[in-house]
């Protein structure tokens, strides 16, 4: 079936104009990067706030092929005309210009806007009004592909959420471990965005490692709940404790629960090595080899480990992604693909950038 799409669009020539707004910041840079190796997605337009009109390649130097693109603004009347519009934007900025562009435009949503299903939990974790959810950009969780075949809105995980979840849902779902989980999950700086901020500078970061977030209070915490719940069917709790380490990109993500009576070792390795045996995307290691954020750096990929603590009668799940692919950028051009009816992997960086 991939493959003949494959085909007819070679042969067909079609392309598609994509515009990305917030092409200023991390994630909309992310997104740009990933487009000029797409074959079928060309970047026709960079829009963004405070710095409309300047020259892109002031603000991103390093997307050299794209330095004379001049920043337009963000309202909706800037976005119409494109076939798909990204929308790298802080939470809450996205939901109103989407809600004015064309039904037919595929609309993909870096932020958080539209990803909470639970309107409760939305004015909970963000103190405004829920804009409404979107179908969640996630392909890999069970059902979800299907989901975002062919659909014009979709709202990005956030990046904590989609190492955890990849993470944990297999053992969720095979019912090998007790619903309460434990996180800690270690992110760079480019995870909290470009604006200027006093505990980013060099000075704070470089040479120290620190929690942030902690006791149950990061926005992500909703979203993981989200996702594992409905990987495992039943209610999960979910602690998160979220840490910022001196590195630019990538996250790694330590995850653990209880055993269920019976699971163990082999069972893990099964349940994992048969949910993603076909998942392009994501990397079981051989036994004994560890996630590591320079090997997925720049690679729309999640790379994974499981042991199980006999002492402790634990499963510790290690997962590793870069926040900005496909913890965000790779992770919209994935959905754009999905959406457009194009192979998956279209355009998108398998492998990482480590030396
Ligand atoms: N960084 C990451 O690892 C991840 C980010 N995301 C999400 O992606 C979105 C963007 O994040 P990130 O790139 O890190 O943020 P940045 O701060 O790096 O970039 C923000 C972008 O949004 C623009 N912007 C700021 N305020 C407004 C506004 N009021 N109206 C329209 N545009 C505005 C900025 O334009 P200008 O510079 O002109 O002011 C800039 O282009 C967020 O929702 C974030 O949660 C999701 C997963 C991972
Ligand atoms: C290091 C750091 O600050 N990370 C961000 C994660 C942001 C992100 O990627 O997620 P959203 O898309 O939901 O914003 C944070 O903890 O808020």
């Amino acid at each position: 079936m991939h493959c003949r799409v494959w085909s007819c669009i070679v042969s067909t020539g079609q392309t598609w104009t994509v515009g990305v707004t917030g092409a200023t910041g991390y994630a909309g840079g992310e997104v740009c990067r990933l487009l000029a190796a797409h074959p079928f997605l060309s970047l026709a337009g960079v829009h963004a706030n405070s710095s409309a009109g300047r020259r892109l390649g002031e603000l991103q130097p390093h997307l050299l092929p794209y330095a004379d693109l001049v920043v337009q603004p963000s309202d909706a009347a800037s976005l119409a005309g494109y076939d798909v519009v990204v929308l790298a934007l802080p939470h809450g900025e996205s939901a109103a210009i989407a809600a004015q562009l064309p039904e037919d435009t595929v609309v993909i949503d870096c932020g958080a806007d539209h990803r909470l299903t639970d309107p409760a939990a939305w004015a909970r974790w963000y103190g405004n009004e829920h804009a409404g959810s979107w179908p969640y950009g996630l392909p890999e969780l069970p059902g979800q592909r299907e989901k975002l075949a062919g659909a014009r809105r979709i709202a990005v995980p956030g990046c904590y959420p989609t190492s955890v979840t990849l993470a944990l849902a297999p053992a969720l779902a095979a019912g090998l471990i007790e619903p309460e989980v434990v996180v800690v999950a270690a992110s760079g700086t480019s995870g909290a965005g470009k604006s200027a901020k006093p505990h980013l500078l060099g000075s704070e970061v470089m040479g120290s490692v620190s929690a942030y977030g902690v006791g149950g209070v990061h926005r992500h915490t909703p979203e993981m709940i989200q996702n594992l719940s409905q990987a495992a069917g039943i209610p999960v709790s979910v602690s998160f404790t979220p840490t910022l380490v001196p590195m630019s990109r990538g996250i790694l993500a330590t995850c653990s629960a209880k055993l269920a009576p019976g699971a163990d070792a082999g069972s893990a390795r099964a349940a994992y090595e048969k949910a993603y045996a076909d998942e392009p995307f994501v990397h079981l290691l051989p036994e004994g080899q560890w996630p590591t954020t320079s090997q997925v750096l720049g690679a729309n990929t999640v790379a994974l480990q499981i042991a199980v603590d006999q002492a402790a009668g634990r499963l510790i799940v290690v997962a590793a992604v870069d926040n900005l692919t496909k913890g965000t950028g790779g992770a919209a051009l994935q959905c754009a693909n999905l959406a457009l009816g194009l192979p998956e992997t279209t355009g998108l960086p398998l492998v990482g950038v480590a030396p």
